[in-house]
């Protein structure tokens, strides 16, 4: 039984950071893996709800990977990953359209929505909000072509940040046109850093299905809490392919100027407001400072 004062204490320790985020961008890749429950997809949206109410501004950029899978085997489209990404063909393209932009982005405006007229869905096609050029995935060394998957070359903040001002929460679908206006697939956690730099975030949280970043996984005791720039850049060759761009994506982040990236777990209920609004934080936080890392 929690005691009143108990109660009163978790609510009077969120008022520091309540000081210190009110106003302030916070940007939140919602990832696939972490939203394939009911239950937990509902927690998110209240969370996103709350953090607005609270004075902050969410903005969230989500992904799908395995309800694209599931849209293209019902379809029976092949389609496997190169070094983390999608091997993207023009055919595997426009389901990757239709499941983010029409199915997952929808289902979460509308989550988020019964709360009260808050969130608003866009693409990266949207008001030039997104411009992609075709990469290339790295296996062994060597580049490999992977269709019409692209990385993010430039963020135009205006048509997110309108919908802000409005006081609404933005719901960004990772497609994005290349300079000819070619749509091409994009990792959602890449996307979602390059929008927090260009938003002038205050921080990027990427929700996932582990409870942060492992210096030696799996070793599940070895979870860091804290990792710097440096250190995370030499870990990056190392790491398994999910967490590849997750962790470029935070690192481009801190590196862009946002003060902290955290990978936390999307399997925890409220691992958001947990992240916000706790002295202890959940999961990994990434910062640029060197000699702030800690296992
Ligand atoms: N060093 C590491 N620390 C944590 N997870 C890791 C690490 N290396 C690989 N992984 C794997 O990365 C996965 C997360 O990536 P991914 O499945 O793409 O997530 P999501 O669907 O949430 O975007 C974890 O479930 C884990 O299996
Ligand atoms: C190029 C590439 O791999 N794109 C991803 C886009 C969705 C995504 O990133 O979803 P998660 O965050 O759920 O993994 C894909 O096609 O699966």
């Amino acid at each position: 039984m929690i005691t009143p004062q108990v109660k009163a204490g978790i609510l009077i320790e969120a008022l520091p950071w309540l000081q210190r985020f009110r106003g302030a961008i916070v940007v939140v890749k919602y990832g696939g893996n972490a939203m394939v429950d009911d239950e937990l997809k509902r927690a998110f949206a209240q969370d996103m709800v709350f953090l607005k109410l609270a004075g902050l501004h969410p903005v969230v950029v989500h992904g799908g990977g395995p309800q694209i899978a599931a849209m293209l085997k019902k379809l029976g489209i092949e389609s496997e990953f190169r070094g983390g990404l999608r091997v993207t063909t023009p055919e595997a393209m426009d389901v990757v359209r239709m499941v983010l932009v029409g199915q997952v982005q929808r289902e979460l405006v509308g989550l988020i929505n019964s709360h009260g007229p808050f969130a608003v869905g866009l693409s990266g096609e949207d008001a030039h909000l997104l411009t992609a050029a075709r990469r290339s995935a790295v296996v062994d060394g060597e580049p490999v072509d992977i269709g019409l998957v692209g990385d993010i070359v430039d963020v135009n903040p205006d048509a997110v940040l309108d919908i802000v001002r409005a006081g609404r929460i933005p719901v960004v679908s990772t497609v994005a046109p290349d300079a000819d206006g070619v749509v091409h697939n994009v990792n959602a956690d890449t996307a979602a850093g390059a929008v927090a730099v260009a938003l002038k975030a205050e921080k990027l949280v990427v929700l996932t299905d582990v409870e942060g970043l492992y210096a030696d996984w799996p070793d599940k005791t070895s979870l860091l809490h804290r990792v710097d720039a440096e250190r995370l850049e030499k870990m990056l060759p190392d790491l398994d392919s999910g967490m590849v761009p997750k962790m470029e994506a935070c690192l481009r982040a801190v590196r862009g100027g946002v003060p902290e990236a955290h990978v936390i777990d999307g399997r925890l209920a409220h691992s958001v407001l947990l992240e916000v609004f706790t002295s202890e934080g959940v999961g990994t936080m990434v910062t640029e400072k060197t000699g702030t890392d800690e296992a």
